[in-house]
């Protein structure tokens, strides 16, 4: 059995893939071992099988005796312990959620379903070290597989709906503090059905401006507003958010950089745990919309197609729909104003889930077939 360390697995990705390896029964095909970097020595998790106490997340020693490291412990940890590890000479495999050893050359994004090709290929050259891909670029992949697959977009712009939770635990808390503030601003207008709409609104403004509006987190107020800049400036005006939707997906698929180009906003909006994204597809070719349907469709088990009318879209298509899921519905599909090569999209998928944790956990999962 593999012997597999799990450090971060206390956060909110590595909660959500312990959940995930409970209910596919994951802990029993390996030799679990939990680390910590705050409470060595504790009792661990309750996995249903025996495990010792937490080990110290930076005591090398203990690192070198596994044969897996699984990490959502964040691209800080990667960065104190990674090269370190590797240079004593370990030749484990290194499963990690942080964004830090995506773009190595040495690194293979997973999103099996996607690209298990290129995994398997990659393991068969002697290749180590595994990336989950950014949240937004894997659910994207998960949706549009298909269409991949056969090869038929030529390029994409991809606008984000992302939610609170890809900005950490804070940042949940901090909107649903934001939303009761402003709602209770105007709880006295609220409550009278006769008070005017633009006192409510003023009310709201004002409190959304003012000095107490907890707006640490995220810098500005997100309930009741959007934040159109995720992540880091990159040198030609991008943000960090969307260079990773063109750099990432190509390299899951394997493809040299900009192979297929894909580019647009990324947008924090007031969802809390589902990503969602609006696509413009140039097609390589005028693709009937049932042959697109099908082959979005039938492309992996987590994807379904969301008939184009409204019923469906509000019923299935929504962030509080899919939130808890590992569904991916992609609807909206239809051809556009500009031609028949021209297709839209939008999808929804949870951001935990199918954007972080489920993609590391198939990896581990595939290891243990292989062994
Ligand atoms: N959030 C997201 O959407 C995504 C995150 N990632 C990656 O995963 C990394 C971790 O993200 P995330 O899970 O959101 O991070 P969290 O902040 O939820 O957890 C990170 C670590 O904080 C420590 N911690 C301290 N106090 C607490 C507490 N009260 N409850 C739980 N943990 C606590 C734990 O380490 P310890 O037990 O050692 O004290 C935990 O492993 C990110 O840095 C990123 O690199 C990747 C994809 C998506
Ligand atoms: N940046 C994502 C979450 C995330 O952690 O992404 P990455 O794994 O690429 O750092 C978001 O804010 O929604």
């Amino acid at each position: 059995m593999l012997k597999t360390g799990f450090v971060g697995w206390r956060g909110m990705v590595g909660s959500v893939l312990l959940d995930r390896m409970r209910e596919e029964n994951g802990f029993k095909r390996i030799e679990p071992v939990f680390f910590t970097t705050s409470q060595v020595g504790q009792p661990g998790p309750n996995v249903g099988v025996e495990v010792p106490p937490l080990k110290d997340a930076f005591d090398l020693e203990a690192l070198k005796s596994l044969d897996v490291i699984v990490t959502c412990q964040g691209g800080d940890y990667t960065g104190q312990v990674y090269d370190r590890l590797r240079e004593s000479g370990w030749k484990g495999y290194w499963i990690d959620a942080a964004s830090s050893l995506r773009m190595h050359d040495d690194t293979v994004i997973v999103l099996d379903p996607v690209n298990r090709h290129v995994i398997d290929q990659r393991l068969d050259d002697g290749f180590r070290t595994f990336a989950g891909g950014n949240c937004t670029v894997s659910l994207m992949m998960m949706g549009l597989g298909g269409l991949f697959e056969a090869d038929l977009i030529e390029w994409m712009s991809s606008m984000t709906y992302q939610a609170a939770s890809g900005a950490g635990a804070q940042n949940m808390r901090e909107l649903l503090e934001q939303m009761a503030m402003a709602g209770n601003a105007a709880r006295a207008e609220l409550d009278d059905p006769a008070s005017a709409i633009l006192d409510i609104d003023r009310k709201v403004i004002e409190a959304m401006r003012g000095d107490q509006f907890p707006i640490e987190q995220f810098g500005a107020p997100l309930g009741g507003s959007l934040l159109p800049w995720i992540d880091k400036r990159m040198d030609n005006g991008q943000s960090k958010e969307e260079w990773k939707g063109n750099a990432e997906s190509n390299k899951i698929l394997g493809l040299a950089p900009n192979t297929v180009p894909i580019d647009g906003i990324c947008v924090r909006v007031g969802s809390m745990r589902s990503h969602a994204q609006a696509f413009t597809i140039k097609l390589r070719r005028d693709v009937p919309i049932d042959e697109i349907e099908d082959r979005i469709a039938r492309h992996n088990d987590w994807v379904s197609v969301v008939p184009n009318d409204k019923e469906a879209t509000l019923a299935g298509l929504t962030p509080a729909a899919v939130t808890g899921t590992l569904g991916v519905p992609v609807g909206r599909l239809r051809k556009m104003a500009m031609g028949g090569e021209y297709l839209s999209a939008f999808s929804v998928g949870d951001q935990l889930l199918w954007g972080a944790a489920e993609p590391l956990r198939r990896m581990l999962a595939l290891l243990v077939e292989r062994h």
